[in-house]
């Protein structure tokens, strides 16, 4: 049964694999960073919850299909359980900026996805991991703790600086899980 407290909440563009200004519109545009699918796994290894929650307002702008998008979390799947792992739910948002919907990061339907899917009364003691203020935006009024990546536009993001005075910020997805990962082996921290 998993716990809000060994669950970690990823963004996906920007922090598991390459964004793009220009949108990732193809499977040949979806390349993991080096580290990462390795870093997923470990989290799972070791007992810990992963799930994902992506905007992919790509959709509503028309640059790619669903079918698409499913490829892509096919491919990221496929490659986590072929490192020991696995992602326990992946929740997208395909809707544009003014569709009115209630998915779209920062507002917390992909988080409250996750959270019913996993059968969790609350998110709160979770991790969100991600390179935009609007996904740190999203997981704090659910009470997941703030991480900030300096990939994708995290590095971007760190330099406008706002909203970030709870986050805490690491190089990449990997840095990360090594302190993670590290801090739970000392009891208390
Ligand atoms: O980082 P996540 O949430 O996994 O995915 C972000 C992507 O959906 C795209 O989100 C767009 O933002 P707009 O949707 O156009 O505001 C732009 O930032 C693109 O560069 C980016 O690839
Ligand atoms: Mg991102
Ligand atoms: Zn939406």
């Amino acid at each position: 049964m998993p716990q809000p407290s060994k669950l970690v909440i990823l963004d996906r563009d920007g922090v598991i694999n390459h964004d793009s200004d220009a949108y990732v519109k193809s499977l040949d545009e979806w390349v993991p960073y080096p580290g990462a699918i390795e870093a997923i796994a470990r989290l799972s290894r070791a007992g810990w919850t992963v799930a994902v929650a992506t905007n992919q307002s790509g959709i509503a702008r028309g640059y790619y299909s669903e079918a698409v998008l499913d490829a892509m979390h096919r491919r990221l799947r496929h490659l986590v359980q072929q490192a020991g792992g696995e992602i326990a739910h992946i929740a997208y948002c395909p809707h544009g900026p003014n569709d009115g919907c209630d998915c779209r990061k920062p507002l917390t339907g992909l988080l409250e996805q996750i959270r019913q899917a996993l059968g969790l009364e609350t998110l709160a003691g979770s991790w969100m991991v991600g390179d935009s203020l609007r996904d740190l935006q999203a997981g704090q009024p659910m009470g997941c703790h703030p991480v900030l990546v300096r990939t994708g536009k995290g590095h971007r993001t760190e330099e406008k600086g706002e909203g970030l005075d709870q986050a805490r910020v690491f190089d990449d997805l990997a840095t990360f899980v090594d302190w993670l990962l590290s801090t739970e082996q000392v009891p208390g921290r």
